[in-house]
């Protein structure tokens, strides 16, 4: 009978040469063991054979007193010569056809993997027991030799494993303070998520290895409780129109209660119309760009919107991502014109891998550029032709995808979060004759993402409870809600007998999102679920 297969939650990769001054190796060790290292390899890569023997010696009698498994990294001889209970090799060490039958059978070997072809190899091979996928993030523990692949290029490679009975961990840069970034972000389309993760630096650099490894346990943990979660609500049953509507209109309540900070690193060009549509909803906006300040403004419920318009503060917009994602605070993202250069879509993918929305907005020709699609294109911030197909299949895809809701605006606006899909038909023409409304869209979803936050974290976690969501709350409504006040807003102003064209209207735009009720909201609503 095989023996059962290792717990890979959190895989703890040596490097001596990052101890803290002073701090020896072995008790080091054995403090990450206590911590809750589940499975330990040993890396020496500039070591004599017989040190290097030694130190797996007495390395394995410390890890066997925990009932972890010790592997080798790289040097087959090493681990033949004290019976290691397996080894870990690169994509240039031994060939692991060479390995399994030098090793003993039931040995647990590992292969690290950087593209879903390299892993496509592995699963074709079987005979690896898991991959190593990295770099997730630089790293300074190690001297790569490919790119780093970031947090969006694990969901493919992890597609490669669904129908086998391999396992995953992935290493790199990581650390607790993007820990639960990379877990939400490194699931394949189908949800098939990681199984540990592995890590070097954060745990052998500390001066209390415990302390450091039970952190990372308890995020993990926490976020292997989370159901396949795509910031929305699980609902027993599927939930109807109406009682979306009506949730989302009452959220108008938790808006004008709560007064989110609504902080917007956005474009010159409708950073004024945000505000005042922020400010009109009852919410507080803050257009600060700085990436000195992001650290202490995440700290304030609310949320945050980048709308990268104009990009001109890109260190300010991951910067504010890192610690909006850190503070549990959800991101909007509104990648305007990311089919009009190269630049915004490598910039849209940096951005992206550094952090995690909990929306993505964006026109039809924006969605189609993220998704890959030609069915639909950009003429620079603006969508051409008549939209998609089937709207539904494409929202859906992206939202897997990108593991989160997926706002598409247009004459027909669309919203999902990968399993629901709504559609929405409010919204005067007039919109879409002024500047902006697609960066208003935005603004007044990430007011009303933010409200929700705030709304369902209302009994704060207790301390030392670790949150397993990044954003809490049910975002799906929250830009159901931000998209419905924009464009029955939109309805009202235009009726107004004052408007005689697009000045007027913006300036009733604004005076109706200001007089806007859950009461309005309900009556002119036009949602279906598609
Ligand atoms: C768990 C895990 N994943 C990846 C690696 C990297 O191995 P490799 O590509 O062979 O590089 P070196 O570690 O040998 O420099 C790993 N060691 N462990
Ligand atoms: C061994 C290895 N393989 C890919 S990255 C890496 C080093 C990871 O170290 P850290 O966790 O300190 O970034
Ligand atoms: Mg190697």
């Amino acid at each position: 009978m095989s023996s059962p297969s290792p717990d890979y939650t959190l895989y703890l990769v040596t490097g001596r040469e990052l101890l803290p001054p002073g701090k020896d190796y072995y008790e080091s060790l054995n403090e990450s063991l206590e911590g809750g290292v589940t499975i330990v390899q040993i890396r020496e890569k500039n070591t004599d054979t017989r040190e290097f023997l030694e130190i797996a010696k007495r390395s394995k009698e410390i890890c066997h007193r925990y009932g972890v498994p010790l592997l080798i990294n790289d040097r087959i001889d090493i681990a033949l010569a004290m019976n290691a209970d397996g080894i870990h090799i690169g994509q240039s060490d031994m060939p692991i056809e060479i390995a399994r039958k030098l090793l003993p059978a039931g040995s647990i070997i590992g292969v690290s993997v950087n593209t879903p072809a390299e892993a496509e190899e592995v699963v074709k091979g079987g005979l690896a027991d898991y991959v190593g996928i990295g770099a997730l993030w630089a790293t300074n523990s190690k001297k790569l030799t490919s790119p780093v692949l970031g947090i969006r290029g694990v969901g493919p490679i992890l597609q490669t494993l669904e129908k086998t009975s391999i396992k995953a961990v992935a290493i790199g840069g990581i650390k607790s303070s993007n820990l639960l970034r990379s877990l939400h972000g490194a699931v394949s389309p189908n949800g098939r998520a990681l199984d540990g993760i592995a890590v070097v630096s954060e745990i052998v650099s500390s001066h209390q290895p415990s302390v450091v490894a039970q952190r990372l346990c308890q995020i993990i943990r926490a976020s292997k409780d989370q159901p396949f979660n795509l910031f929305s609500r699980i609902y027993a049953e599927p939930p109807t129109a109406q009682v979306l509507v009506d949730s989302a209109a009452h959220l108008l309540r938790s808006v004008k209660e709560y007064r989110p900070l609504v902080h917007q690193i956005t474009n010159n060009v409708t950073i004024n119309q945000l505000a005042n549509a922020t400010l009109a909803l009852g919410a507080s906006p803050i257009m600060a760009t700085s990436p000195h300040e992001m650290e202490d403004l995440a700290k304030i419920p609310g949320a945050l919107l980048i709308n990268f318009g104009t990009i001109s503060d890109k260190e300010g917009m991951l910067a504010a991502g890192h610690y909006a994602n850190l503070e549990r605070k959800p991101i909007v993202f509104d990648p305007v014109g990311i089919g009009a250069t190269a630049y915004r879509r490598t910039t849209a993918n940096e951005l992206l891998n550094t952090w995690q929305a909990a929306v993505i907005k964006g026109n039809a020709g924006e969605i189609a550029s993220l998704i890959g699609s030609n069915e639909v294109k950009s003429h620079g911030v603006d969508s051409l032709g008549s939209g998609f197909s089937s709207p539904k299949e494409i929202l859906c895809a992206l939202a897997k995808r990108e593991r989160c809701i997926i706002v598409m605006t247009g004459e027909t606006d669309y919203i999902s979060d990968g399993n629901l899909t709504v559609k929405l038909s409010n919204g005067s023409a007039l919109l879409g004759d002024i500047t902006g409304s697609g960066c208003l869209a935005g603004s007044t979803v990430a007011t009303f993402c933010g409200a929700e936050n705030k709304r369902s974290k209302r009994s704060e976690p207790s301390s030392g409870e670790v949150e397993g969501i990044l954003a809490a709350g049910d975002m799906f409504v929250g830009a159901i809600a931000g998209v419905l006040t924009l464009t029955i807003a939109s309805e009202l102003a235009a009726q107004r007998p004052e408007v005689h064209g697009t000045g007027t209207f913006l300036s009733a735009l604004i005076d109706e999102l200001y007089n806007l009720t859950p009461e309005k909201i309900i009556q002119r609503a036009k949602l279906e679920v598609v």
